[in-house]
């Protein structure tokens, strides 16, 4: 397995030179075999699992790694941070996959950079095993997402308010280049690095773009596109980020950082588990409009670049921001109406799909379920009348729309199966999963998991037992961030 490190052609002033920091004891705890194939990982070095805790602690170093720490900056709820960057992370390099696809490899919680500001440098088990178990879940559900590739544990202990064990987690990524990422070379007025940031950007991730007419209007689009697709993903099978800060977002368009992460059960559009989140910033249903917000941060970072002339730059953004709402509006329509089985939502369809949402809301229904049952109602009486007890009038109103639709009943269950999750990783499972790992000291719990969280869309054998809402709704539930 031979590396190179892209990110670190750009120079210098993107990132600090330096190495993880070596661990006690490191020993393998989760490793995801599926995913190693993928990056044609050899099968040598997949069998031994000293050399990989070696390897994905940091203790020591694949041909062709140039580890580094990124440097970015990022408004935080709200409030611009000048810097941050990787403060407990090392990206190792990249590595091409069985199609040549590139792939960042990124050890997080690998020890003290000088971006660490006085953390640290480490992750803990339990937020280790989360980011995996999510991240994976989330690939899965057919969101886009960087990886885990592995957890390692380090025999050391970190500190957080009581002692836990340590641990390593290799993320694998398209790329690491975030909103902050720009904004960190803005803020300093840095418009050549700016230019090489841009350049790399849409080299690695957007070749394409490279010849349009006016190539920064176009990463925009492509970018606003990528989010409004990411978060219709998020909408759809009910994913709370939970830290939607400008350096939490991938102009990879992939999602990341899964700190304070939580899935939705009752619907609620207002719903928050960050304990840091105490205004709601981040609630489920705000996601779109921060995400614009976000764009809006971007966008601004691109200005010098568009014009000199900063108000000729900005006649030629806006108008692409503009265009967000309708965008955003149309995707999330068509997602919702793939959830109810409409091949095509048309105008006068707005109104049956409000009028749900408003019920669920009402009656204080599980999103997953009450989607997952509605699938179901498309040929079962059963789930027809079970679902009428809180549905009332509105099943008839949307069974009279299915029979609009041209299509065989089959096909569309066919097109609500593939929308609507069977299963998902619901934050009182993944709690209880993460205890008894730690606890035992042993990743099958997490296994058992993760291998119903594979197919999402499938009854199989164990899908029943992570299906069951939590006894208390998750009234009490709450996230932290993983520091
Ligand atoms: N234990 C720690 N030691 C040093 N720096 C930390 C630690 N935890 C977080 N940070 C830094 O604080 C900032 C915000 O942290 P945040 O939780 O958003 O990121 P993260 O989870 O560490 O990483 P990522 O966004 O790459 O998933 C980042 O600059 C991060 O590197
Ligand atoms: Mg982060």
């Amino acid at each position: 397995m031979h590396l190179s490190n892209s990110y670190a052609s750009l120079g210098e002033q993107f990132y600090e030179t330096i190495k993880p920091t070596p661990v006690r004891d490191p020993r393998l705890f989760l490793w995801n075999s599926s995913l190693a194939d993928q990056l044609v990982i050899p099968k040598d070095l997949q069998n031994d699992p000293a050399a990989l805790a070696r390897i994905f602690s940091g203790n020591r170093l694949l041909p062709g790694s140039q580890p580094i720490a990124t440097a970015y900056a990022g408004h935080q709820f709200g409030n611009f941070v000048p810097q941050l960057g990787d403060g407990r992370a090392h990206l190792l390099g990249d590595v091409a996959d069985r199609n040549g696809k590139p792939w960042d490899i990124q050890l997080k919680g690998s020890g003290p950079t000088s971006f660490s500001r006085g953390g640290d440098g480490r992750c803990a088990l339990g937020p280790a095993l989360r980011e995996y178990i999510m991240s994976e879940a989330m690939h899965y559900l057919g969101v886009p997402t960087t990886r885990a590739l592995c957890v390692v544990t380090t025999g050391e202990t970190v500190f957080r308010e009581q002692p836990l064990p340590g641990a390593v987690i290799t993320r694998v990524a398209s790329g690491h280049v975030r909103i902050g990422t720009f904004q960190y070379f803005a803020a300093r007025g840095n418009k050549k690095a700016l230019e090489a940031l841009f350049d790399y950007t849409l080299k690695r991730h957007y070749p394409s773009l490279s010849t349009a007419d006016n190539p920064y209007t176009a990463l925009l689009q492509q970018c606003m596109d990528m989010q409004i697709r990411l978060i219709v993903h998020w909408m759809r099978v009910g994913f709370i980020h939970g830290v939607m800060n400008t350096d939490n977002t991938s102009l990879a368009g992939e999602t990341i950082d899964y700190g304070p992460c939580a899935m939705l059960g009752i619907y609620d559009p207002a719903t928050v588990y960050s304990s840091i989140d105490v205004a709601g910033r981040y609630a489920f249903g705000n996601q779109p409009a921060m995400a614009q917000w976000n764009l809006t941060r971007f966008a601004q970072c691109l200005l010098p670049l568009v014009h000199d002339d900063p108000k000729r730059a900005a006649d030629q953004i806006r108008p692409v921001l503009a265009t967000f709402a309708q965008r955003f509006e149309q995707a999330y329509m068509a997602m919702i109406g793939h959830k109810l089985g409409l091949h095509l939502v048309r105008p006068e369809d707005q109104d049956l799909i409000t009028s749900l949402l408003h019920l669920l809301e009402d009656k204080r229904l599980d999103y997953t379920i009450t989607f997952q049952l509605l699938t179901r109602a498309v040929t079962d009486r059963t789930a027809a009348a079970d679902l009428e007890k809180d549905l009332g009038p509105w099943m008839a109103r949307w069974k009279k729309r299915l029979a609009r639709e041209s299509p065989a009943p089959e096909k569309i269950q066919a097109l609500m199966q593939r929308n609507n999750p069977v299963v998902i990783p619901r934050n009182h499972h993944v709690e209880k999963v993460i205890k008894e790992c730690t606890q035992l000291g042993r990743a099958d719990p997490a296994q058992s998991f993760l291998q119903v969280l594979a197919s999402p869309y499938r009854e199989q054998q164990g899908t029943s037992r992570y299906q069951d809402p939590p006894a208390d709704n998750d009234r009490n539930y709450h996230t932290f961030c993983g520091t």
